[in-house]
């Protein structure tokens, strides 16, 4: 049984799932349902998933910023399935595991449709965790360091309840997750469901939507077309960046591990923006010009996790630094946008 010290006394075992997992000659699949695998980080997910033989993986996902592109090497994979579906509807399929990473990250994106991305996080979620109920899966949900909202304590650890405006235009995106974070302890408490929290810092690396609206994918993008990097003022707010391979590999040790989380998974190597504007320029062009651009409400001013947890309980720490990963976005998105690197 998972722990983390937060379980009532008398709570339930977990369901037990299909017979078939209790048989002597154990021949079927470990079947992974991912919910938003065509997304960025879902897509990374399922190659790794993917590598062992034993899983089967399905993905669930509305394409609202996903794409089957992120999955073309797998359609048509004896064990591997994609259906088209909106996670605000119930779905039901016979799975062991559930990665519920449908939601969309970018804030252009979250905040282009509030009530549906709050939708996507409160009924969404509920739906999974109907699932997970139903057939007696293991579900991870991917919160966010979003959680802590524009924290007044820094670095966060998971015990920092945060700093969060409940009624602000990322309120659907940092409230929603918050809430989905509340309903996962409740179905485990109430339900014995097995649950598994990660809250994941800013994540990048190659699959970034190019016209993502998130700083790195921007900052790639504006320096390969010749455009001035924006800088959202002030320009000294703080972000942690953590390759997207080493998210990967955090996310299934959470998953295989025995610890419910909610745990931080991120690099804790902090820059300003300004300063990740000055890399990406040293990095791609040096000709390219920072210019300073007005910024959006409640942006949070610095953001750095304690990955304290995740060694000690995951034995998990990053390995990309961010002048190792940005060359490799750098490859990815030269040869989406067909622009050859200069002699
Ligand atoms: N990338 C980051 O920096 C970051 C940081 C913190 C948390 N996260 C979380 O990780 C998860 C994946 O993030 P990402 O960066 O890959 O984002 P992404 O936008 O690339 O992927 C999200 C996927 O979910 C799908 N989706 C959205 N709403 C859906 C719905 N209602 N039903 C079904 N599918 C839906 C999208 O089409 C997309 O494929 C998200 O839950 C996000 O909140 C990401
Ligand atoms: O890691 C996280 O938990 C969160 O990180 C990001 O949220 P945010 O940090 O706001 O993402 P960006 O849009 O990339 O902004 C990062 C910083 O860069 C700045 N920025 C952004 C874009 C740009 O062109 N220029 C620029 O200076 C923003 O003002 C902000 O201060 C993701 O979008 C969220 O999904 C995720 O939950």
């Amino acid at each position: 049984m998972a722990s983390n010290g937060n379980l009532q006394v008398g709570t339930k075992p977990p369901p037990s799932p299909s017979p078939l997992r209790n048989s002597k000659f154990f021949q079927s699949n470990m079947r992974i349902l991912i919910t938003g695998g065509a997304g960025f980080i879902g897509s990374h997910l399922v190659d790794r998933l993917m590598e062992n033989e034993k899983n089967e993986v399905i993905v669930a996902d509305n394409y609202f910023t996903g794409s089957k592109d992120n999955l073309k090497k797998w359609i048509g994979h004896p064990r591997f399935e994609l259906i088209r579906h909106d996670v605000t509807e119930p779905l039901l399929v016979e799975v062991d595991r559930i990665y519920h990473l449908a939601c969309p990250a970018s804030p252009i994106f979250y905040k282009y449709n509030a009530v549906k991305t709050i939708k996507t996080n409160v009924i969404g979620t509920l739906n999974m965790l109907g699932l997970a109920k139903r057939v007696g899966a293991r579900i991870l949900l991917t919160s966010t360091s979003e959680v802590y909202g524009d924290p007044l304590v820094h670095p966060q650890t998971e015990e920092y309840w945060g700093n969060v405006n409940p009624i602000g235009v990322r309120s659907c995106y940092d409230e929603g997750k918050r809430v989905a974070e509340t309903l996962m302890f409740d179905y485990h408490r109430q339900h014995g469901i097995e649950i598994r929290i990660a809250r994941i810092f800013n994540t990048y690396g190659p699959r970034m939507n190019i016209d993502d609206g998130r700083v790195v994918s921007n900052f790639i993008a504006q320096a390969l077309r010749g455009e001035p990097l924006t800088v959202q003022a002030p320009g000294t707010q703080t972000r942690s960046f953590c390759y997207v391979s080493d998210m990967v590999d955090g996310l299934i040790r959470l998953m295989e591990g025995d610890n419910t989380g909610p745990i931080n998974i991120g690099n804790p190597g902090e820059f300003t923006m300004m300063e990740l504007a000055e890399t990406v320029k040293e990095l791609i062009d040096p000709a390219v010009k920072i210019e300073s651009v007005e910024n959006t409400p409640d942006d949070p001013r610095q953001r750095k996790p304690d990955i304290t947890k995740a060694k000690e309980l995951l034995g998990w720490e990053p390995k990309v630094s961010l002048r190792e990963g940005l060359p490799l976005m750098e490859e990815d998105f030269r040869l989406r946008l067909g622009v050859a690197k200069k002699k």
